[in-house]
């Protein structure tokens, strides 16, 4: 899953004719480098991200979806809480709803039943104001399957089939380092749930408090981390760089398919 930010503080100049043209070229050079998903994002989730109106983010995301939908096969996912994004992203062509808040905002379940669309269901602490203030668990892998579990059985009783679900725990989403890398040690119990995992850890703090790195210094590290994700049972990687990326999963699950079967 190729992350494409359509923020304008992730772009030049900020214009939207130049924004659009610019971000559908990264988006078709990650398609080329072997990213199966673009996951289009008008708003950061980044911890003390500001929030963005409804309107400003349909303006900067189903241009380029519609633009992305028009050059490539490649699935495109949309990156948003709001459900008026999620059903105009998916009349535009996006496929699978990404959504950081798990359809808990107020209408979502609805948009993402009404739309047809995957869903990824992920966990977070909070929001994206407070989440990273002082995330607190007794058993975060415990309590994290549980909200997992629990989101899932909602989107099924109002009519989501199971099999349109993926499941994500969040990384760096209310959440301390050692919560990140006991949520990543033990992702196999994530898998309980019979549903794909997704994760995303690609230039995370959790690098930057593990190993002493600057944001543009974390590609080792997050290579690291998701290849170790594939080999405990990740099924989708979300990342930056995607040429890499794609090398290192490949290669880790390369390794896993001859384990013996356990
Ligand atoms: N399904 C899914 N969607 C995602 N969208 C994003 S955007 C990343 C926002 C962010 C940036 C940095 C930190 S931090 N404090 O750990 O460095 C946290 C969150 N991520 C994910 C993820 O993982 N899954």
């Amino acid at each position: 899953m190729g992350v494409l930010n359509v923020t304008p503080d992730s772009f030049s100049d900020g214009g939207r004719h130049t924004d659009c043209a610019v971000a559908v070229a990264h988006a078709l050079s990650m398609v080329e480098e072997g990213a199966a998903i673009i996951d289009v994002g008008g708003e950061s989730t980044r911890p003390g991200a500001t929030p963005v109106s409804e309107q400003e983010e349909l303006d900067r995301v189903i241009p380029v979806i519609e633009a992305l939908r028009a050059r490539t096969d490649a699935v495109i996912s949309i990156d948003t809480m709001k459900p008026a994004v999620m059903r105009a992203a998916c009349a535009a062509g996006a496929e699978l709803i990404n959504d950081v808040m798990a359809l808990r905002m107020p209408g979502a379940l609805d948009a993402a039943v009404a739309t047809g669309a995957a869903i990824c269901l992920m966990h977070m602490q909070g929001d994206p104001q407070t989440m990273q203030a002082a995330p607190h668990y007794d058993d975060v892998v415990q309590e994290v399957s549980d909200f997992l579990a629990e989101r899932m059985a909602c989107c099924v009783r109002n009519g989501i089939a199971a099999e349109r679900i993926v499941l994500d725990p969040g990384i760096g989403f209310g959440k301390s380092l050692e919560h990140n890398l006991t949520l990543l040690a033990n992702l196999d119990r994530l898998a309980v749930h019979g549903r794909p995992l997704l994760v995303g850890v690609s230039r995370k703090s959790m690098f930057g408090a593990l190993l002493g790195r600057s944001v543009d210094q974390r590609l080792p590290g997050s290579l690291a981390a998701a290849a170790f994700a594939v080999s405990q049972g990740a099924v989708i990687v979300r990342a930056h760089d995607v040429a890499a990326t794609v090398d290192a999963v490949r290669t880790a699950h390369a390794l896993k398919m001859r384990r013996a079967a356990t």
